[in-house]
């Protein structure tokens, strides 16, 4: 068993003597032949234990915090019943997201909802369950929810966004905590929306929040963003810090990636030293805690060579748009002959490959840069840390029915999204 070799992959994942890949106990190779291609495998182990994580990392750090699962991450229902069995609160973006967060039997009172251009609908049905808190985004929210909230004699508990002006070093695509965003409100136009809140009878000012950017490596961003929500800080009762976390995609990130540890006690730490002890301390991660958990198994469809030698798997953008969006690096293996890149011989025996999807776009690649073992149709990938934004970004580009969930756990499999049908590719016409 090779531990390296792994380092990316969910944190009971092991490759047996004859060197197959198992994930949860299951061996690759079979959850490929019992489940199909692609899938998401994930494992529920995984999940439980970084929730744990979390929750004790906060709770040792600042007794009494609220940790939520950001659902955008992994908007499915059984992942989300893990993390409501565990303990964790949910942040949700949509009235979508919402109702999936319901549905998974969350109680209304660990749902908070953001937003940048909510509905009406989205609002009233926020106001309607009485969910934790509203987090107010702009002007118009306050108005619009304040009536809102009026109409049905509620009094709302909301937090702000606001927008610290700190810039991480992230992709510009999910950089969100720049003065110039789409998101939240600068700090002295949030403190003109505190006077506005606290003048409006059916609403409850709770918190101030910041959201930096995702898949964040650095922790020293979050103590500059804690530094400039400081000053309105006397206003709330808590201060919700956003989530941000990254996950190590490739092994050399892995050596330099923050415990769940450190980077709980650093952001506790900054807001002890510039806010103080009075307020509560709440966090909404989503890749972290998702992550790892999860791979994506392909079928090798057909290998060629133009130039490059091509590896054609039956996915792609459709079920990971990430490498498009961002240009995402991954790591890829063939399920039952891993190639080691630090071991010349292997190296040198190795075939340098993209691996690329199956979709009618040429920038549909997976992995640029893959070293395979000899890879052949029939061949089984695994594309490691696809839990996050995976699932969740999935289309059905080119007619192509989006994949299954199949958790892992103890030597078993179960479906838990199943593949969509052809039929549903038309299921939604008119007539
Ligand atoms: C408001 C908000 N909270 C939480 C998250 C989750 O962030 P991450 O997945 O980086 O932990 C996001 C997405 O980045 C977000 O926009
Ligand atoms: N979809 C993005 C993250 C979005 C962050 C949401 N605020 C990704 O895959 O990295």
């Amino acid at each position: 068993m090779t531990r390296d070799l792994l380092a990316v992959y969910p944190r009971d994942s092991a490759r047996d003597e004859r060197g197959r890949l198992l994930l949860g106990g299951c061996d690759a190779l079979e959850l490929a032949a019992e489940h199909g291609t692609p899938a998401y495998v994930v494992a529920e182990d995984d999940l439980r234990g970084q929730a744990r994580a979390y929750r004790d990392a906060f709770e040792a750090a600042a007794p009494g915090s609220h940790v939520s699962f950001a659902s955008k991450a992994f908007p499915c229902t059984a992942v989300l019943r893990v993390f409501e069995q565990e303990g964790l609160g949910v942040d949700v973006a949509s009235g979508g997201e919402l109702a999936l967060a319901l549905h998974a039997g969350f109680a209304p009172e660990r749902i908070h909802l953001h937003g940048n251009a909510r509905s009406e609908v989205e609002l009233a049905a926020a106001v309607d369950h009485g969910l934790r808190q509203v987090v107010i985004d702009n002007f118009d929210d306050i108005e619009r929810l304040a009536r809102i909230a009026a109409e049905r004699d509620a009094v709302q508990a909301v937090s702000i966004r606001v927008t610290p002006d700190v810039r991480g070093d992230t992709h510009d695509g999910i950089s969100t905590g720049q003065a110039d965003s789409k998101f939240g409100l600068g700090v002295a136009d949030a403190r003109e929306a505190i006077a506005r809140i606290t003048a409006q009878p059916s609403l409850r000012l709770d918190g101030l929040h910041f959201h930096i950017g995702s898949q964040l490596l650095e922790l020293d961003v979050f103590r500059r963003a804690v530094a400039a929500i400081a000053p309105l800080a006397d206003a709330v009762e808590e201060v919700n810090l956003g989530g941000g976390l990254g996950v190590a995609y490739v092994a050399d990130q892995a050596r330099h990636l923050p415990t769940v540890e450190e980077y709980a006690q650093e952001k506790v730490r900054a807001v002890r030293e510039l806010i103080g002890d009075r307020v509560r301390i709440a966090d909404e991660p989503g890749r972290s805690l998702v992550g790892r958990a999860g791979v994506t198994l392909y079928g090798v469809q057909t290998v060629k060579r133009n130039v490059s030698t091509w590896v054609g798997v039956d996915g792609g953008m459709a079920d990971n748009l990430r490498p498009m969006l961002y240009g995402a690096r991954y790591e890829v293996q063939v399920v039952d002959r891993f190639v080691d890149p630090e071991d010349p011989a292997q190296v040198a025996a190795a075939t340098h490959c993209k691996v690329v999807g199956k979709h009618c776009e040429s920038s549909d690649v997976l992995v640029a840069d893959a070293l395979l073992d000899a890879p052949r149709a029939g061949d089984v990938l695994v594309v490691p840390v696809t839990g996050a934004y995976g699932y969740a970004m999935a289309n059905t580009y080119n007619g192509v029915p989006r994949s299954p969930v199949v958790f892992v756990g103890g030597g078993r499999s179960r479906v838990v999204v199943r593949r969509e049908r052809v039929e549903e590719l038309w299921a939604r016409d008119a007539e």
